[in-house]
Protein backbone atom coordinates (compact mmCIF):
# COMPACT_ATOMS: atom_id res chain seq x y z
CA UNK A 1 0.00 0.00 0.00
CA UNK A 2 2.23 2.76 -1.31
CA UNK A 3 0.17 5.64 -0.44
CA UNK A 4 1.88 8.21 1.98
CA UNK A 5 -0.99 9.60 3.80
CA UNK A 6 -1.97 5.79 5.13
CA UNK A 7 -0.85 5.23 8.74
CA UNK A 8 1.23 2.00 9.69
CA UNK A 9 -0.71 0.40 12.38
CA UNK A 10 1.46 -2.05 14.97
CA UNK A 11 0.64 -5.43 14.75
CA UNK A 12 -1.94 -7.33 17.55
CA UNK A 13 1.87 -9.06 19.05
CA UNK A 14 4.30 -10.30 17.08
CA UNK A 15 2.77 -14.24 16.97
CA UNK A 16 -1.00 -13.58 16.01
CA UNK A 17 -2.06 -15.62 13.70
CA UNK A 18 -3.34 -12.58 11.29
CA UNK A 19 -0.32 -9.86 11.82
CA UNK A 20 2.62 -11.50 13.87
CA UNK A 21 5.49 -10.97 11.74
CA UNK A 22 7.17 -13.62 13.64
CA UNK A 23 3.92 -16.46 13.16
CA UNK A 24 5.29 -18.87 10.58
CA UNK A 25 1.80 -19.80 9.59
CA UNK A 26 0.52 -16.28 9.80
CA UNK A 27 -1.03 -14.26 7.09
CA UNK A 28 1.35 -11.21 8.14
CA UNK A 29 -1.07 -8.36 6.80
CA UNK A 30 -0.01 -5.38 7.36
CA UNK A 31 -2.35 -2.71 8.09
CA UNK A 32 -2.91 0.63 7.70
CA UNK A 33 -5.58 3.76 8.88
CA UNK A 34 -7.43 5.66 6.32
CA UNK A 35 -9.47 7.98 8.26
CA UNK A 36 -12.16 6.00 10.11
CA UNK A 37 -11.47 2.56 8.14
CA UNK A 38 -8.04 0.29 8.32
CA UNK A 39 -7.34 -2.00 5.24
CA UNK A 40 -5.04 -4.12 4.28
CA UNK A 41 -3.26 -5.83 1.02
CA UNK A 42 -3.94 -9.55 1.39
CA UNK A 43 -2.58 -12.28 -1.57
CA UNK A 44 -3.33 -15.87 0.08
CA UNK A 45 -0.84 -18.06 -0.83
CA UNK A 46 -0.05 -21.89 -0.88
CA UNK A 47 -0.54 -22.24 2.37
CA UNK A 48 -3.98 -21.02 2.14
CA UNK A 49 -5.35 -23.47 -0.53
CA UNK A 50 -9.18 -24.64 -0.67
CA UNK A 51 -9.91 -25.37 -3.80
CA UNK A 52 -7.22 -26.08 -5.82
CA UNK A 53 -6.17 -22.48 -7.05
CA UNK A 54 -8.68 -20.89 -4.78
CA UNK A 55 -8.10 -19.51 -1.22
CA UNK A 56 -9.82 -21.43 1.63
CA UNK A 57 -12.73 -19.67 2.91
CA UNK A 58 -11.46 -20.13 6.57
CA UNK A 59 -8.42 -18.17 5.71
CA UNK A 60 -10.67 -15.59 4.35
CA UNK A 61 -12.68 -15.59 7.29
CA UNK A 62 -9.34 -15.15 9.28
CA UNK A 63 -8.38 -11.73 7.80
CA UNK A 64 -11.51 -10.16 7.85
CA UNK A 65 -11.56 -11.78 11.61
CA UNK A 66 -7.88 -9.75 11.96
CA UNK A 67 -8.85 -6.59 10.13
CA UNK A 68 -11.53 -6.53 12.46
CA UNK A 69 -9.36 -6.04 15.37
CA UNK A 70 -7.08 -3.03 13.90
CA UNK A 71 -10.78 -1.35 14.17
CA UNK A 72 -10.46 -1.74 17.98
CA UNK A 73 -7.42 0.54 18.15
CA UNK A 74 -9.36 3.38 16.46
CA UNK A 75 -12.70 2.72 18.84
CA UNK A 76 -10.07 2.52 22.05
CA UNK A 77 -11.54 -0.69 22.79
CA UNK A 78 -10.98 -4.45 23.77
CA UNK A 79 -13.30 -6.55 22.02
CA UNK A 80 -13.44 -9.72 21.05
CA UNK A 81 -15.47 -11.20 18.30
CA UNK A 82 -18.87 -12.74 19.24
CA UNK A 83 -20.03 -13.42 15.45
CA UNK A 84 -18.78 -13.06 12.13
CA UNK A 85 -20.41 -13.64 8.78
CA UNK A 86 -18.36 -13.86 5.90
CA UNK A 87 -20.46 -13.54 2.01
CA UNK A 88 -18.09 -15.33 -0.27
CA UNK A 89 -19.41 -13.33 -2.76
CA UNK A 90 -17.18 -14.89 -5.96
CA UNK A 91 -13.95 -17.25 -5.90
CA UNK A 92 -10.68 -15.89 -4.43
CA UNK A 93 -8.26 -16.85 -6.77
CA UNK A 94 -4.53 -17.28 -4.95
CA UNK A 95 -1.74 -14.91 -5.49
CA UNK A 96 -3.77 -12.30 -6.29
CA UNK A 97 -4.06 -9.04 -4.27
CA UNK A 98 -7.49 -7.80 -2.43
CA UNK A 99 -7.84 -5.00 -0.73
CA UNK A 100 -9.64 -5.80 2.70
CA UNK A 101 -11.35 -2.30 4.37
CA UNK A 102 -12.82 -2.75 7.64
CA UNK A 103 -14.51 0.27 10.11
CA UNK A 104 -17.34 0.02 12.88
CA UNK A 105 -20.82 0.28 11.44
CA UNK A 106 -22.10 1.17 14.39
CA UNK A 107 -21.99 1.00 18.53
CA UNK A 108 -24.30 -0.34 20.96
CA UNK A 109 -23.13 -0.31 24.47
CA UNK A 110 -20.61 -3.11 24.74
CA UNK A 111 -21.77 -4.16 20.91
CA UNK A 112 -19.68 -3.02 18.26
CA UNK A 113 -21.27 -3.51 14.59
CA UNK A 114 -18.00 -3.99 12.11
CA UNK A 115 -18.27 -4.46 8.20
CA UNK A 116 -15.55 -5.18 6.35
CA UNK A 117 -15.03 -5.53 2.13
CA UNK A 118 -12.61 -7.60 -0.02
CA UNK A 119 -11.75 -6.00 -3.51
CA UNK A 120 -9.22 -7.32 -6.24
CA UNK A 121 -7.17 -4.84 -7.67
CA UNK A 122 -8.93 -5.53 -11.00
CA UNK A 123 -11.65 -3.94 -8.81
CA UNK A 124 -14.17 -7.22 -8.23
CA UNK A 125 -15.92 -7.32 -5.11
CA UNK A 126 -14.90 -11.48 -3.96
CA UNK A 127 -16.23 -10.92 -0.05
CA UNK A 128 -17.73 -8.65 2.80
CA UNK A 129 -17.79 -9.58 6.14
CA UNK A 130 -19.85 -8.49 9.63
CA UNK A 131 -19.26 -8.85 12.79
CA UNK A 132 -20.33 -8.23 16.65
CA UNK A 133 -17.41 -7.86 18.70
CA UNK A 134 -17.96 -7.22 22.67
CA UNK A 135 -15.85 -5.02 24.53
CA UNK A 136 -14.40 -6.95 27.61
CA UNK A 137 -12.15 -6.19 30.68
CA UNK A 138 -8.45 -7.32 30.59
CA UNK A 139 -8.95 -9.96 32.55
CA UNK A 140 -10.60 -11.56 29.63
CA UNK A 141 -7.39 -11.83 28.86
CA UNK A 142 -4.87 -11.66 31.28
CA UNK A 143 -4.89 -15.48 32.78
CA UNK A 144 -3.68 -16.74 29.38
CA UNK A 145 -1.18 -14.66 29.21
CA UNK A 146 -1.27 -11.38 27.44
CA UNK A 147 0.91 -8.57 28.53
CA UNK A 148 0.47 -5.30 29.62
CA UNK A 149 2.14 -3.71 26.63
CA UNK A 150 -0.18 -5.64 23.80
CA UNK A 151 -3.24 -4.70 26.07
CA UNK A 152 -2.27 -1.01 25.92
CA UNK A 153 -2.00 -0.59 22.15
CA UNK A 154 -5.93 -0.95 22.05
CA UNK A 155 -6.10 2.01 24.30
CA UNK A 156 -3.29 4.48 22.56
CA UNK A 157 -4.16 8.37 21.83
CA UNK A 158 -6.15 8.64 18.33
CA UNK A 159 -3.03 10.65 17.20
CA UNK A 160 -0.68 7.12 17.29
CA UNK A 161 -3.21 5.31 15.19
C1 LIG B 1 -17.82 -12.51 23.93
C2 LIG B 1 -17.94 -12.91 25.40
C3 LIG B 1 -16.86 -12.21 26.23
C4 LIG B 1 -19.29 -12.41 25.85
O1 LIG B 1 -19.53 -12.95 27.12
P1 LIG B 1 -20.39 -12.10 28.16
O2 LIG B 1 -19.63 -10.89 28.54
O3 LIG B 1 -20.79 -13.05 29.22
O4 LIG B 1 -21.56 -11.63 27.23
P2 LIG B 1 -23.10 -11.91 27.27
O5 LIG B 1 -23.40 -13.25 26.71
O6 LIG B 1 -23.62 -11.55 28.63
O7 LIG B 1 -23.54 -10.80 26.24
C5 LIG B 1 -23.12 -9.45 26.42
C6 LIG B 1 -24.09 -8.55 25.66
O8 LIG B 1 -23.99 -8.81 24.26
C7 LIG B 1 -25.24 -9.23 23.75
N1 LIG B 1 -25.04 -10.25 22.76
C8 LIG B 1 -24.37 -11.39 22.92
N2 LIG B 1 -24.38 -12.10 21.77
C9 LIG B 1 -25.07 -11.36 20.89
C10 LIG B 1 -25.40 -11.54 19.52
N3 LIG B 1 -25.01 -12.63 18.86
N4 LIG B 1 -26.13 -10.58 18.91
C11 LIG B 1 -26.51 -9.47 19.58
N5 LIG B 1 -26.22 -9.24 20.88
C12 LIG B 1 -25.50 -10.17 21.50
C13 LIG B 1 -25.99 -9.76 24.95
O9 LIG B 1 -27.40 -9.67 24.78
C14 LIG B 1 -25.52 -8.81 26.04
O10 LIG B 1 -26.21 -7.58 25.94
P3 LIG B 1 -26.44 -6.65 27.22
O11 LIG B 1 -25.07 -6.28 27.76
O12 LIG B 1 -27.20 -5.48 26.68
O13 LIG B 1 -27.23 -7.49 28.19
C15 LIG B 1 -17.83 -14.45 25.57
O14 LIG B 1 -18.92 -15.05 24.91
C16 LIG B 1 -16.52 -14.97 25.05
O15 LIG B 1 -15.50 -14.88 25.72
N6 LIG B 1 -16.54 -15.54 23.84
C17 LIG B 1 -15.31 -15.96 23.20
C18 LIG B 1 -14.77 -14.82 22.34
C19 LIG B 1 -13.64 -15.29 21.49
O16 LIG B 1 -12.82 -16.06 21.93
N7 LIG B 1 -13.60 -14.80 20.25
C20 LIG B 1 -12.57 -15.19 19.31
C21 LIG B 1 -11.25 -14.51 19.59
S1 LIG B 1 -11.34 -12.73 19.63
C1 LIG C 1 -4.98 -8.87 23.56
C2 LIG C 1 -4.88 -9.08 22.10
C3 LIG C 1 -6.23 -8.99 21.44
C4 LIG C 1 -6.13 -9.12 19.97
C5 LIG C 1 -7.48 -9.17 19.36
C6 LIG C 1 -7.37 -9.05 17.89
C7 LIG C 1 -8.53 -9.69 17.20
C8 LIG C 1 -8.23 -11.13 16.93
C9 LIG C 1 -9.42 -11.78 16.37
C10 LIG C 1 -9.58 -13.21 16.90
O1 LIG C 1 -8.77 -13.68 17.70
O2 LIG C 1 -10.53 -13.87 16.52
Amino acid sequence: MADPSLISLPPHHPQCLGCGPDNPAGLHLEVYRDGDSVATDVAFDARHRGAPGLAHGGAISAACDDLFGFVLYLVQEIAVTRTLTVNYLAPVPLGQPHRITARLQRRQGRRLHLEATGTGHDGVTRFIAEALFLVVDREHFTPHGADADVLAMFNRPPEHC
